[in-house]
């Protein structure tokens, strides 16, 4: 089985980075590997005799650039580096490296990029502490706008190494080497639109080291999850494999819970049921056919269907209004604690009521998937989860706060667990931007839930299949679509 994929923050991988030392690699060792893993990225980048121009700061990172400046001078490119800063300035490892270099150092603002076939910019990495000003604040945007292919050593400059945030100004990398491990920054927006396509280079600091610092922080993949796919046995029946129950909304907003069912139905759970308003039957039954149907007046209804113990997940949210009765269905469900899933209208029927979530979903595995609007009423007047700058951050405080799995939507999705665990996800399509996409992964993470799967791998695979099937479809892409997709994704994985 592959491991996850860990992601580590600057400062865990900064420790990480002191353990190594202090199990007997030197600190030069380490660099000279991360330079040459740097001259190595440049050597698939340009033919021998190129012009590489190297940027380098005033910390580690311009080591590692010293040395790769080096390795490249000595394989035959015609390497010209330029110094943030002055060069007496540079210390311990950096200034080893800087002495390795024979060549000359030019002012930073004295570099010229405009001849380069490639920038090698080794500006800053983990160490950025403050918002870019000066000379290097120039020194990127004359790198920009030169045009020419830059590689970030490490993580691209002017990049926050933990929120994939931009700050004053950042290189537009074409291709980022990292080291030992992937940072946030590479995963999240707008720091991963701003890395190309990231390498990560072995360093040589050994896994449990990594794993000792690190961690809970996971790049959302299928080695997180794969192992907890429900497959059916020989002898399954259809009880053994859930039954799912979605709230749909009243006569004109149906399409939502149809939505999510089909896609719960399609990602394995045994049984899906639509709970309908009366008014609403009619419709309902005229768009079902697998799907079954019951009649579901209000909180009253939800409670007496939920008395059958066969119901075990159920979808609270997609168009069912926000109003009060969403509210009352929520405390209905979350009394039953079934698996639940809590979407748009039910996130949205708490704004302002914060507090009434508070440790709210302790006791039933729930997953609450808000986009970044919905996070944003749902914790109204809460700054200590809704200021951090870190999306992970945030994501992790409401879980925290909630008791429940909290999946903050986006290009950039983050899927956090009550006991810390966070998972980034990558891939997908902007084309899911799309009416009731949405609505389609609550299914599809319900369903999972039905048949056995624990709440945060549930979120994570829900989230990455649905992504996946986006993906295949491209664009055109409608919600009808996603759940039509997804068993080819389920095929692929299970095999
Ligand atoms: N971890 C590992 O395993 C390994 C890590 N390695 C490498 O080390 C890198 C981290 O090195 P690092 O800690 O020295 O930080 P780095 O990114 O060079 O920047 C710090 C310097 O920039 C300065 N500075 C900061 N912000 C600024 C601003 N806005 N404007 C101007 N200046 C600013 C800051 O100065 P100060 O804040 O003190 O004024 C300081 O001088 C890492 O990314 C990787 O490349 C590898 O060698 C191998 C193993
Ligand atoms: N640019 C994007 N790249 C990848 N995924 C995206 C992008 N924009 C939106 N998504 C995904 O599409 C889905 C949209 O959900 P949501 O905003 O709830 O839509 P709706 O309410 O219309 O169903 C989410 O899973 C979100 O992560
Ligand atoms: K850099």
């Amino acid at each position: 089985m592959t491991a996850p994929e860990l992601v580590l923050t600057p400062s865990e991988m900064k420790q990480a980075d002191r353990d190594a030392i202090a199990s007997g690699i030197p600190g030069i060792k380490l660099m000279r590997r991360a330079g040459r893993a740097v001259a190595e990225c440049a050597e698939k980048l340009a033919s021998p005799g190129a012009a590489i121009v190297v940027a380098a700061g005033p910390g580690q990172n311009g080591g590692d650039g010293f040395i790769a400046a080096s390795l490249l001078a000595e394989r035959g490119y015609r390497v010209t580096l330029g110094l943030l800063g002055p060069a007496e300035r540079l210390m311990g490892d950096a200034a080893e490296a800087a002495q390795g270099w024979k060549g000359g150092i030019v002012p930073i603002e004295d570099l010229r990029f405009d001849d380069a076939d490639l920038i090698v910019d080794a500006l800053f990495g983990t160490g950025l502490a403050r918002d870019l000003g000066g000379e290097a604040r120039l020194a990127v945007e004359r790198m920009n706008a030169s045009a020419k292919p830059i590689l970030a050593v490490d993580l691209p400059s002017g990049i926050d190494g933990d929120t994939g945030a931009v700050r004053g100004a950042a290189v537009r990398a074409d291709r980022t080497v990292t080291f030992a491990a992937r940072k946030p920054c590479h995963l999240l927006m707008p720091g991963r639109a701003h890395c190309g396509a990231v390498e990560v280079a072995d360093i040589g600091i050994p896994r449990p080291i990594l794993e000792a610092r690190g961690g809970t922080l996971f790049a959302n993949a299928p080695a997180l999850w794969r192992h907890r796919l429900p497959r059916p046995g020989l002898t399954s029946h259809k009880y053994e494999r859930g039954h799912t129950l979605v709230a749909s909304g009243g006569a004109t907003r149906t399409g939502a819970a149809r939505l999510a069912a089909r896609a719960a139905l399609r990602i394995g759970s045994g049984l899906v049921t639509v709970a309908s308003p009366p008014e609403a039957i009619g419709v309902n039954a005229a768009h079902l056919t697998a799907i079954m149907l019951r009649g579901c007046d209000g909180p009253e209804g939800l409670h007496t269907i939920l008395q059958d113990q066969r119901f075990n997940a159920l979808v609270l949210g997609p168009a069912l209004g926000v109003h009060a009765g969403t509210r009352a269905m929520v405390t209905v469900a979350v009394h039953a604690r079934r698996s639940l899933v809590l979407d748009a209208d039910a996130l949205t029927s708490f704004e302002g009521l914060a507090s009434e979530l508070h440790g709210a979903f302790s006791h039933a595995p729930t997953v609450l998937t808000p986009h970044g609007g919905e996070f944003t009423r749902l914790f109204k007047g809460r700054p200590d989860l809704l200021d951090p700058e870190s999306k992970i951050e945030r994501a992790r405080r409401a879980a925290a706060y909630t008791g429940a799995v909290v999946l903050l939507k986006g290009a950039d999705t983050v899927i956090t667990a009550p006991d810390g665990r966070a998972a980034i996800n990558e891939n997908g399509t902007p084309y899911l931007a799309t009416a009731g996409s949405g609505d389609t992964l609550c299914g599809l993470i319900a369903g999972l839930m039905a048949q056995g799967v624990p709440a945060f791998e549930a979120a994570c695979a829900g989230v990455w299949i649905h992504a996946e099937a986006g993906e295949r479809f491209g664009p055109g892409l409608i919600a009808e679509d996603l759940a039509e997709l997804v068993p080819g994704v389920l095929r692929d994985l299970l095999r």
